[in-house]
């Protein structure tokens, strides 16, 4: 079956896009998120299939409502709702991005897993060998915790994320900002992997969002020992849509 589809991740900064033929993943985008939906749509870029026709069968995960809406004449729309997650004991008010990405994961690398999205929030995700969700957490993720401390403050420049971690004893506002917010995530997040893989030993543990590639490369630089139980996938998402939603298009 090489039906298309469009698959759609509605995240907190921006839009998250996959377009599939049947099982097949052929490519991935990000866009601004949308101010209207009108046919046909024109999305804000440049690929050749940005003008897509409400034909196409759209599959929409969603944490934000009122991007959702804006879909609500779409031929072909199919919304993502939690129960469609075949995980035991997820919370009611989870995340779908979260349910979807620890599903996607556990299909792709097997269950248990731990997912850590580094998005607009940074979350964590644990799913034991059984489907059944652990626990998580939730922190501002990256980005916001700069823009945070600079717009809350009169004298805190805005930075962006730096390629370099750096020194944790930093000689000027500008590195002090980076160490403090780097080191203090970095030493966090290690806790967290610890004890989950204490619980979870034989656990794959996958980075995922945003800021996956920019974590991964702070842990390498940090010598963290257990960067070798680290995967980074930005799919993940897609393949939880994709095991949900193949057979039924
Ligand atoms: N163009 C961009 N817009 C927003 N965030 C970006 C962009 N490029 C990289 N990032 C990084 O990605 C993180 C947001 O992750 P993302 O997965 O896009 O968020 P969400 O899924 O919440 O929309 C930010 O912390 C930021 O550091
Ligand atoms: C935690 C989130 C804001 C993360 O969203 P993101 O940063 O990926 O855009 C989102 O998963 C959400 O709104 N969750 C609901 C609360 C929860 O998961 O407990
Ligand atoms: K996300």
């Amino acid at each position: 079956m090489n039906q298309e589809w469009l698959a759609l991740m509605i995240g907190n900064s921006r839009l998250h896009w996959g377009y599939f033929q049947g099982e097949n993943l052929r490519h991935t985008w990000d866009t601004s998120h949308l101010k209207e939906v009108i046919n046909p749509i024109r999305l804000p870029n440049d690929y050749l299939f940005f003008d897509i026709s409400s034909t196409l069968p759209l599959v929409v995960g969603s944490v934000i409502s009122s991007q959702t809406k804006l879909w609500k004449n779409y031929q072909k729309f199919y919304f993502i709702k939690l129960e469609d997650i075949s995980l035991n004991n997820l919370y009611p008010t989870i995340g779908i991005d979260r349910a979807l990405a620890t599903l996607g994961a556990g299909e792709r690398y097997h269950f248990p897993c731990l997912v850590i999205d580094g998005g607009t929030a940074l979350t964590l995700t644990g799913i034991d060998s059984d489907r059944t969700f652990i626990g998580g957490a939730i922190l501002p993720g990256l980005k916001l915790q700069f823009d945070s401390l600079s717009s809350q403050t009169a004298a805190l420049p805005n930075i962006n994320l730096p390629n370099k971690l750096g020194d944790r004893w930093a000689n000027n506002t500008k590195n002090a900002i980076i160490s403090g917010i780097l080191y203090t995530i970095l030493s966090g997040i290690q806790r967290f992997i610890d004890d989950w893989l204490n619980k979870y030993p034989e656990s794959k543990i996958i980075l995922t969002g945003g800021d996956a590639e920019n974590l991964y490369n702070y842990f390498q630089q940090d010598n963290y020992e257990q960067l070798s139980n680290l995967i980074v996938d930005q799919n993940l998402i897609f393949w939880g849509m994709r095991s949900l939603y193949i057979l039924q298009l």
